[in-house]
Order: C-alpha cells, then sequence, then structure tokens
C-alpha cells in the first residue's frame, strides 16, 4: 500500500438537489506531492474537499486514502489528516490558546511546546479572545490546528485567504518543511501564483468537471507557449495574415511595432512558419500559470 495514492478519487459526484456540485471527479494524489487544486468561484472546489473528508456523502463514485476506502475507514483516518476548512466557525468564547490546547488534547499531541513555536512564527497571540480575531488570524489558527499532530497528509480549503504577504511567505516556508518532512499536502486556490510556486501538480476544475490535470512543468511546456513578434520597421501585418501564416495561433493582438498572443501546438511547425515571415525579431517563452488557466476558462477546452 505504501506506493498507493495517498488521496484518490474515482468518479467522484456530489449534486445539491437539482443544482449541480462536483461531477465525476478523479484526482490522485502521490505521497510526498504538493498539489494545487484550482479553479473560480462556485467550481466545485470545497465540495471536493468536503466529499473526500466525508464531510458530504457523494451520490457516486469513490474516495480511497492512504489506500483505504475513505467512505467506510472513519475516524482512525482523521488522526492522520489536518484540514483546513474555508469557512471558519469557532466558538467564540475561549481564547487563541486555549482552542489550540484543546486541539492538541483532541489530536494526543505529546509535545505542547509546538503550539508557541507555530505561533510565533505566524505571529498569533495566545491571548486574545476568538472572537476578536481578524479574518487572517482566523485561518492562522486553522492552519496551527490542521499541523498540530503532524498529519501525514495536509488538505487546505483556500488556506492563504486573509493572510497578509509576510504571513503567506511564511506559511509557504512551513508547507516546504511539511512536504520535507514527508508529508502529503492537496489545497485549493485562487491565487495561482502560490500554486505555481509551491505545486509540482495541479488540477483544474470548471463547472464541477475537471477539466486538466497535469504536471505543473507539463502544463507549462507542452502545450502553450507564448509568442511576442516584432515587425520590421514600415511593414505590418494583419492578424488574419499572421492567423493564416501561423495556424494555431490564439489571442492575438496587434501592437505599433508587432504582435504578442499564445500558441497552441508543435512549437517547431510554429517556427517553420514564422521564419517564412520578414519579422526583425521573435521571442517565445512558457506562459504563466495564470494565462494557461485564463486559456482554458475562456477557451471553449473541456477535456483532461
Ligand atoms: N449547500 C449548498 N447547497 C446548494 N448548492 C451548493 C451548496 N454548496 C455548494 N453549492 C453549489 O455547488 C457548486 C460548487 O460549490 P463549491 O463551494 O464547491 O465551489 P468552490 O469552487 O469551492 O467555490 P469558492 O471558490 O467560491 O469557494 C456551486 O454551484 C455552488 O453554488
Amino acid at each position: 500500500m505504501e506506493d498507493s495514492p495517498v488521496l484518490e478519487t474515482e468518479s467522484l459526484t456530489k449534486s445539491y438537489g437539482k443544482s449541480r456540485g462536483i461531477i465525476d471527479v478523479n484526482l490522485s494524489v502521490s505521497r510526498g506531492e504538493i498539489f494545487g487544486f484550482i479553479g473560480p468561484n462556485g467550481a466545485g472546489k470545497s465540495t471536493t474537499i468536503r466529499t473526500i473528508l466525508g464531510l458530504l456523502f457523494p451520490d457516486s463514485g469513490h474516495v480511497r486514502l492512504f489506500g483505504e476506502n475513505a467512505l467506510s475507514s472513519g475516524d482512525f483516518l482523521r488522526q492522520r489528516i489536518g484540514f483546513v476548512p474555508s469557512e471558519l466557525n469557532y466558538y467564540d468564547g475561549l481564547k487563541t490558546g486555549q482552542l489550540l490546547d484543546y486541539s492538541a488534547r483532541l489530536f494526543k499531541v505529546k509535545d505542547k511546546s509546538i503550539i508557541t513555536r507555530f505561533c510565533e512564527r505566524l505571529d498569533l497571540d495566545t491571548n486574545r479572545s476568538i472572537k476578536d480575531l481578524s479574518l487572517g488570524n482566523r485561518k492562522k489558527v486553522a492552519i496551527i490546528q490542521a499541523l498540530l499532530h503532524r498529519p501525514e497528509l495536509l488538505i487546505l480549503d483556500e488556506p492563504t485567504s486573509g493572510l497578509d504577504p509576510l504571513m503567506q511567505s511564511r506559511f509557504y516556508e512551513i508547507l516546504r518543511e511539511e512536504q520535507e518532512r514527508g508529508a502529503t499536502i492537496f489545497f485549493s486556490s485562487h491565487t495561482l501564483s502560490e500554486v505555481e510556486r509551491l505545486c509540482s501538480r495541479v488540477a483544474i476544475i470548471k463547472e464541477g468537471k475537471i477539466i486538466k490535470n497535469s504536471g505543473m512543468e507539463e502544463l507549462k511546456q507542452l502545450y502553450l507557449k507564448r509568442f511576442r513578434l516584432i515587425f520590421p520597421r514600415g511593414t505590418s501585418f494583419s492578424a488574419e495574415e499572421l492567423e493564416k501564416a501561423a495556424p494555431g495561433v490564439l489571442q492575438l493582438s496587434l501592437n505599433k511595432r508587432g504582435a504578442e498572443g499564445l500558441y497552441k501546438g508543435n512549437v517547431r511547425d510554429l517556427m517553420k512558419n514564422l521564419s517564412q515571415l520578414p519579422l526583425e525579431d521573435a521571442v517565445l517563452e512558457d506562459p504563466g500559470l495564470e494565462e494557461i488557466f485564463m486559456h482554458y476558462y475562456n477557451g471553449k477546452e473541456d477535456t483532461v
């Protein structure tokens, strides 16, 4: 079982009465990887996560955690998982330190100095009352709660929303350390730059369905290139001419001295086609995750 994925879903489907939740979601997260789960509001990230954790019961499909059927394995799995929910609801009558102490007891954490260490790193005051905490500070409490028992798997639903840039970067540092200690991390995010920086694999969800599921490098290199063309002085090309000369060009925009856009297809074909044009210069580069994401969202692509 050691080599089986730590987290796996198969055709996971969950609807809310007549409204769509998620449809046929297949995910596979290997031991030790940081896996990013992205999609806009309402795409189905939280529904997927809550179904994986057994907080929602699926209409159909399977969830395996550590190779076990999660839907019937129950509580003992929870000791091995740390979870940060997107919505935070706390009993407001406690102080931060008391709540973290309670969580540590619940998860049978022996060395409670870990609470102080994480609170110092994330700059969280343990004497403040939960009800007085800002959204960002509440998020820190949830992050520390998820980390206290050193879980093998961290499932984080938009963990950085509400954190300021300094705290976000401390949090990324912590995630990398968790990965080094052997933890597997699955997290949803709207912040594409953080997914790009941290994750080795990424899945994109759109309207309840996974539309892309691949390695980050593969996603960035194989399918799309960003290009910039400089025309010689006094020369210009129309969009139609360029599209005809280089089939596969997308999102073309023309400016005074040249053109730019995305290209989908074989890069060698693009270079061959461009070399037929009297260009002054041409630059090809890998697009950022944001562009890839926008391409999949704005375009008609709906396959993995
Ligand atoms: N309790 C609910 N009752 C009815 N519909 C729901 C419920 N929760 C979610 N949905 C619907 O399911 C779909 C997926 O929602 P979900 O919260 O999983 O998306 P999300 O990707 O997490 O969005 P966000 O980024 O805004 O958190 C949406 O169409 C949403 O309206």
